[in-house]
């Protein structure tokens, strides 16, 4: 993979033509059809829809975790078709951050060392990663808590944890499926505020599924998934 060709073109995500299927009995299932997506860095889209109409199909072949039947992504300016395997997890684990609804935060790990940990898996030095990691905990509000593990953390908190690690790799684009699920509406509003506030300053291109329509107002644009269909949101805000 060619790693130069990547940094001189502005980081976003996007989906051409991107039509998923499954296998389903005899026939097929159609998770996405034709699905075309653009997302400027430094912005967030927002993905509402009913339960399975295809939302985290969506995020998954954003991801690069789902190869599609059809279509093009482009991560970054890196076309993601033709890449092996190898080269496809490499563009994963350096230009993606993923934040899924429930925290996978290691039980024996302080809030610090969970970062670290990213760095470390990346081979990354300690020492970099240790400011680095210092510096998203102050950053998501929690430099007071570094050296807490999860069980002494609150549900809000631990999001955090979980978004600051999704940015250890300074992702270009950062995939987020329902982050506020497990909170409280006074936290979850928090953790939207974060997300928003770290797509402006770190400039990713922000993909949020969420359900809950009051989070729509951080977003630049909303789209609905209707039946694996992408398109305008007419009463989303
Ligand atoms: N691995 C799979 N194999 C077969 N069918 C699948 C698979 N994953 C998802 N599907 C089907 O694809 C469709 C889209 O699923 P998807 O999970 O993307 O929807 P969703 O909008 O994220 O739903 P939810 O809001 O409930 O999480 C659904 O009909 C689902 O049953």
């Amino acid at each position: 993979m060619t790693t130069t060709t990547t940094q001189s073109v502005a980081p976003n995500l996007r989906l051409d033509g991107i039509t998923l299927t499954y296998p389903d009995g005899d026939g097929t299932l159609t998770a996405l059809d034709r699905v075309d997506l653009d997302v400027p860095a430094g912005t967030i889209t927002a993905v509402v829809g009913p339960s399975g109409s295809g939302k985290s199909s969506l995020l998954a072949v954003a991801a690069t975790l789902v190869t599609p039947d059809s279509g093009s992504v482009v991560l970054a300016g890196t076309e993601v078709n033709g890449l092996s395997a190898a080269d496809r997890s490499r563009l994963r684990r350096e230009r993606v951050g993923i934040v899924f609804q429930q925290p996978s935060l290691l039980p024996s790990l302080t809030a610090l060392e969970q970062l670290q940990v990213m760095a470390h898996l990346d081979g990354r030095g300690p020492r970099g990663a240790r400011s680095q990691a210092a510096e998203l905990l102050d950053a998501v509000g929690l430099a007071a808590q570094a050296g807490r593990r999860p069980h002494q953390l609150s549900g809000g908190q631990r999001q955090r944890i979980n978004i600051a690690r999704a940015l250890m790799n300074e992702p270009a684009v950062l995939l987020v499926d329902e982050p506020t699920s497990a909170l409280d509406h006074e936290r979850g509003a928090a953790v939207l505020d974060l997300i928003a506030r770290l797509t402006r300053e770190r400039g990713t291109a922000t993909v949020l599924v969420t359900h809950d329509r009051t989070h729509l107002a951080e977003a630049d644009e909303v789209l609905t998934m209707t039946d694996g269909r992408l398109g305008a949101c007419a009463s989303a805000v």
